[in-house]
C-alpha cells in the first residue's frame, strides 16, 4: 500500500506524494541536481549533509543500489526527492532497491511530485528551506501546516558550520587506487607510492582519495581541525584540502591552519568546500549563491587555454572573483553564470577548483588538475 509523503518549502509550496524511503520527518535546504545517473553517488556525498536533493532526471532507482558506488559510509542527504520510482531495479551489479536503502538508513525519500514545478521554484527564488513528512506523519489535516512549519524551522545553511561535524574523528591512512595495478607515472618507480599527501576531510569524497592514490600518494586523511603544525610534523609533500557541506566562512579552524601551511612551500590543492576556504585562507570573501550548482553537465572554461569542460558540480556557496587579493588569481569561470570557478596563488604553489574533478557522478575532463598537483610535488623535490 502506497504511504503519503509532503514536501513543504518555505516560501508556502506544498507538494503531495509517496513516501519511498523512511518515515518520519527531515529538514534541510532544498537543491536540485540535473545529473542524469550517480544518485548513489549523490547520496552519499558528504556535501549534501542537511540538504534534501531533488533529481530532475525523472526515473530514479532503475539500476538499485550497490555497495561500491558510493562516496562516503553512508547516505549524506537529509532525504531524496524524485518524480519516478521504476516498479523494478535491474542491474546485474543491483543488491537491493532504493527504497530499501533508503529505509534501511532511515533517511525519507518522497516520489510522483511534479519535479519540474519544484525545480522552475527552486531556479527563480533560490534554493528554499524544506521539509518532508512521510508515512503516519503526513497523515491528519494539520499535516500540511506542520510540514511549513518543520520547513521554516531550518534555520538555512548560511553561518553553518558542518565540516567539523562530518569529518574523520581520527586520522587514517588511504591506499585505495590503481596505483598498485602499475597505472601511474612512467618516470616513477612502481612499489611503493612516491608522494605523502595529508589530506584535510571536511566531508571528503572517497573518489578523490582514488584519484590521487593512483597517481602515486600515500594518504594521511586527518580531521577537518587539525592545527597546521601537526600536518607540518607529518612531513607531507603535498597538503589536499577536501571538499565538505555547508558554509566556508565559519571554519576559522580551517582558515587559520590553511593559513599557516601557506607560509611553507609545500603545495596545496583545494576543491569544493577546501577552494573556498584557500580563497578566505588568501583574504577573498565568499557568498551564498540563488540555487547553486548540482549536476553533471556544467560547462567551464579554463582562462588561460580558453578551453571548455564539461563538469561535475555541487556547491551553494562560491569564492568572489571581486574579492580576489593581488596574489590570487581566476583560473576558471562557470560559463552558465560567470561564477568563479577556479584560483591560484601568484607566490605560492597552491590552487584550488570550484567543482568536482574526481566526478563520481560525472565526467572526467577536469581529472588533468590532479596531475598538476603531483607536477607540483614533485617538481619541488
Ligand atoms: N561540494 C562542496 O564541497 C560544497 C562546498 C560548500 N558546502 C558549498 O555548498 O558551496
Amino acid at each position: 500500500m502506497n504511504r503519503p509523503a509532503i514536501l513543504a518549502l518555505e516560501d508556502g509550496s506544498v507538494f503531495h506524494g509517496t513516501a519511498i524511503g523512511a518515515d518520519g520527518q527531515t529538514s534541510g535546504e532544498v537543491v536540485f541536481n540535473t545529473a542524469m545517473t550517480g544518485y548513489q553517488e549523490i547520496l552519499t556525498d558528504p556535501s549534501y549533509t542537511r540538504q534534501i536533493v531533488t533529481l530532475t532526471y525523472p526515473h530514479i532507482g532503475n539500476t538499485g543500489v550497490n555497495a561500491e558506488d558510493v562516496e562516503s559510509g553512508a547516505i549524506a542527504a537529509a532525504g531524496l526527492v524524485i518524480r519516478d520510482l521504476p516498479l523494478l531495479a535491474s542491474s546485474f551489479r543491483s543488491e537491493q532497491t532504493l527504497s530499501d536503502y533508503l529505509k534501511g538508513q532511515n533517511v525519507l525519500g518522497i516520489a510522483d511530485i511534479d519535479t519540474r514545478r519544484l525545480t522552475r521554484i527552486l531556479r527563480d527564488k533560490g534554493a528554499q528551506n524544506g521539509a518532508i513528512l512521510a508515512g503516519s506523519e503526513a497523515e491528519g489535516d494539520d499535516a500540511v501546516e506542520r510540514a511549513l512549519a518543520a520547513a521554516r524551522a531550518f534555520p538555512g545553511l548560511k553561518g553553518m558550520d558542518l565540516a567539523k561535524v562530518v569529518s574523520c574523528q581520527t586520522p587514517y591512512e588511504w591506499s585505495e587506487g590503481e596505483w598498485a595495478l602499475g597505472k601511474g607515472y612512467a618516470d616513477t618507480t612502481r612499489g611503493e607510492r612516491p608522494f605523502h599527501v595529508v589530506a584535510y576531510d571536511y566531508g571528503v569524497k572517497r573518489n578523490i582519495l582514488r584519484m590521487l592514490a593512483s597517481r602515486g600518494c600515500r594518504l594521511t586523511v586527518v580531521p577537518a581541525q587539525t592545527p597546521a603544525a601537526e600536518v607540518l610534523a607529518m612531513k607531507p609533500d603535498g597538503v589536499f584540502l577536501a571538499n565538505g557541506p555547508g558554509d566556508p566562512e565559519p571554519c576559522d579552524y580551517a582558515i587559520k591552519a590553511i593559513q599557516e601551511l601557506l607560509e611553507t612551500e609545500i603545495p596545496v590543492f583545494g576543491i569544493c568546500l577546501g577552494h573556498q576556504l584557500l580563497a578566505l585562507a588568501s583574504g577573498a570573501r565568499t557568498v551564498k549563491m540563488g540555487h547553486g550548482h548540482h549536476g553533471a553537465n556544467h560547462p567551464v572554461q579554463d582562462l588561460d587555454t580558453g578551453k571548455v569542460m564539461i563538469t561535475s558540480q555541487n556547491h551553494g556557496f562560491a569564492a568572489d572573483e571581486a574579492s580576489l587579493p593581488a596574489n590570487l588569481r581566476a583560473t576558471h569561470r562557470s560559463l552558465f553564470d560567470g561564477t568563479l570557478q577556479g584560483v591560484e596563488r601568484t607566490d605560492r604553489p597552491a590552487f584550488s577548483f570550484q567543482g568536482h574533478p574526481e566526478a563520481s557522478p560525472g565526467p572526467r575532463d577536469v581529472s588533468p588538475l590532479f596531475d598538476r598537483f603531483v607536477t607540483m610535488m614533485k617538481e619541488r623535490r
